[in-house]
């Protein structure tokens, strides 16, 4: 067991505790070589704009022309198909072998659990193996083919789903969403911790909700205090930071399922720092 793993147990409750994670031959979705690049968003907790830097990362990727995808891994809270307008439901083969992801109005294909659902307001009500295992079921049942680049909307937290998501898909990067109100240097520790144990880098943080910029005067205030981002950023060696503000039309858009109209421009960055990875 290496040092640095040792240092990620001190807090072990069990031997079993102990065990290192095993790192599964990645798979490809239905065997074919259908998805070149997979990125990771990962956050802390949950609420701090996740799912909102996916679905941006997203857009960002489809307006540079590349065939992009998103993969829903946030099982119990699936905002993905919402947030783009895609209220169709998935649609299987005739032998039922495989799901078709749903497209976007732009052509991003995306597969999440509400796509699956009579109903989406229905809640999930399963436990974590098989929260785990429909994500793995949307790796490698889904036909996702000739995708330059897929955005995987994690879980928060560094429970079973994220687990299995580095130890099924071949991820080439992680990007961490925080917010200024979040324990931003434990929680972006976390990550990077988690990333480097699963020997992924991370390509950026985005702190969403950083300030909000008054429309009369232009003047930003940092609602939740001062933003310490920059420093924890350069601590951990990580190069590219987002900085989101606190837009209300952005949540309006969202909400009435026009995330490909969102401006973002803001993760330009982070975007050029995927491409490279
Ligand atoms: N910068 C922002 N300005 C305005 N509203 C925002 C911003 N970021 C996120 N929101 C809104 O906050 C809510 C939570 O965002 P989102 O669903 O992306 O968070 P999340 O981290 O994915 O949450 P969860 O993990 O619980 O799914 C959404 O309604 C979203 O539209």
């Amino acid at each position: 067991m290496s040092e640095e793993y040792r240092n990620e147990t001190n807090n072990a409750k069990s031997i079993s505790d102990l065990k290192p994670p095993v790192k599964e031959e990645p798979k490809k979705a239905n065997n074919y070589d259908g998805v070149k690049k997979v990125i990771a968003v990962v956050s802390g907790k949950g609420g701090v704009g996740k799912s909102l830097v996916t679905s941006m990362l997203s857009v960002k990727s489809r307006q540079a022309g590349l065939s992009t995808a998103i993969l829903d891994a946030d099982i119990t809270g699936p905002s993905i198909p919402r947030s783009f307008g895609v209220k169709d439901r998935a649609m299987t083969d005739e032998a039922g072998t495989v799901i078709y992801p749903a497209i976007t109005s732009t052509g991003i294909k995306m597969m999440s659990l509400n796509l699956l659902m009579d109903n989406e307001t229905d809640p999930v009500i399963w436990r974590g193996p098989v929260i785990a295992n429909a994500v793995k079921q949307f790796w490698e049942e889904v036909l996702w083919e000739d995708v330059d680049l897929m955005f995987v909307d994690c879980p928060p937290g560094t429970g079973d789903v994220p687990l299995t998501i580095f130890q099924t898909l071949p991820v080439a990067g992680i990007v961490v969403v925080t917010s200024p109100q979040d324990l931003v240097s434990m929680i972006v520790e976390k990550a990077v911790k988690m990333a480097k144990m699963m020997k992924v880098p991370v390509l950026g943080i985005v702190e969403n909700m950083s300030y909000f910029e008054c429309p009369d005067c232009g003047k930003k205030h940092y609602i939740y205090g001062e933003s310490h981002i920059d420093e924890i950023a350069k601590d951990l060696d990580i190069r590219t930071v987002a900085k989101l503000p606190i837009k209300p039309e952005v949540a309006a858009m969202v909400d009435s399922g026009r995330a490909e109209d969102i401006d973002v421009s803001a993760l330009n960055d982070i975007f050029e720092a995927i491409k490279e990875a």
